[in-house]
């Protein structure tokens, strides 16, 4: 019976990749000065023995780094990874452990390419697992239950932090200090509690299966770079992340994406030049960045990137501009996805 129970169970694989979910301190007071990126994924699950009762567990170190370190070619290289294990038939779902700082892009990342409806979920923590009441234990408890879940397939890329049940779309770090650091501007998806799922809305934009994009079809990604924006801001900055090759240049605006009277006719002449100018904004709560409203962005030839953060307009861009160059068909994905 004990047996027949066991292979009931999902098959759940666990991608580590480092992070403070991985990390180690001196003391169990060090809830903020410690190592990221030290343990390993074995140690990991042998620390969860409950992960045993919700699913088939197996890991692999797919990297060991801090999320800030991550290059374009790390995350092809794990999206490749999450790709081959959604394809096999023994696999139910997939879980990443990833450092906080850059989980929002990862997670959407993944959203846009993978092409499979079974769940794959990012996590992380903000405390050490060596720190006194740590949260990467009970955040990845509840990844490897919604990972195991019937009802978590067709949804998406999912982040499981502080018992929410987030869009990887949507989610964003808002504060670097609490528990309580993964936020959406349109509120999380769900709630796990005890290892159990609880659905109140949906995502609307299109992801995974409905996607264009295909992790299989991407060889490279574009270098598409950010510049912030503030009071006294100059050109310098866009014009040198120009030079250096960036095809398309993530403006980092204030309040509605706007764009510095010092900046706008080096943003005019760079897009006379091919290089896709993308407003986007970066007030705390979420931008809501509207075409025309505050530049004229059809006379100008610019994109605009609505609800997206600067850090994940840039992954968009990046993925869009494996397929198109046209402004026209960027500005589409922009609404889509
Ligand atoms: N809470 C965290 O995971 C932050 C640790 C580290 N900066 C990282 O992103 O990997």
């Amino acid at each position: 019976k004990e047996v027949e129970t066991q292979t009931k169970l999902a098959n759940v694989v666990i991608l580590a990749t480092g992070g403070t979910i991985a990390g180690a301190g001196a003391s169990a007071a060090n809830s903020a000065t410690y190592q990221a990126a030290k343990v390993g994924v074995d140690q990991l699950i042998a620390g969860i023995p409950e992960l045993s009762k919700l699913a088939n567990v197996r890991g692999e170190q797919v990297m060991q780094i801090a999320s800030e370190s991550i290059t374009n070619e790390n995350l092809l290289q794990l999206g490749r990874r999450v790709s081959e294990l959604a394809d096999s038939k023994d696999v139910d779902g997939i879980v990443i452990t990833h450092g906080t700082d850059t989980l929002e892009e990862t997670a959407y990342f993944l959203n846009l390419v993978e092409k499979t409806d079974k769940p794959i979920i990012v996590v992380g923590s903000m405390r050490p697992g060596t720190a006194m009441s740590a949260d990467g234990m009970l955040n990845l408890y509840n990844a490897v239950a919604v990972a195991s879940s019937k009802e978590a397939h067709g949804k998406g890329v999912l982040v499981t932090m502080n018992d929410e049940i987030q869009s990887g779309r949507d989610v964003s770090k808002m504060i670097n200090i609490k528990t309580e650091a993964f936020k959406s501007a349109w509120g999380p998806l769900g709630m796990v509690v005890e290892g159990k799922s609880y659905w109140f809305r949906l995502p609307a934009k299109r992801h995974t299966m409905d996607s264009e994009f295909d992790i299989k079809n991407i060889k490279s990604l574009p270098d598409v770079e950010i510049a912030y924006s503030y009071g006294n801001v100059s050109d310098t900055a866009y014009k040198a992340l120009a030079q250096s090759g960036a095809k398309a240049i993530i403006h980092a605006g204030t309040g509605n994406g706007s764009v510095s009277s010092r900046v706008v006719p080096t943003l005019q002449a760079l897009r006379k030049d091919g290089v896709q100018i993308i407003r986007s904004s970066h007030v705390n709560a979420g931008g809501f960045v509207l075409r025309n409203a505050e530049q004229p962005d059809d006379k100008y030839d610019w994109v605009v990137a609505h609800d997206l953060n600067p850090q994940k307009a840039r992954i968009l861009a990046m993925v869009a501009l494996t397929k198109t160059n046209d402004s026209k068909e960027l500005q589409r994905m922009f609404w889509e996805y």
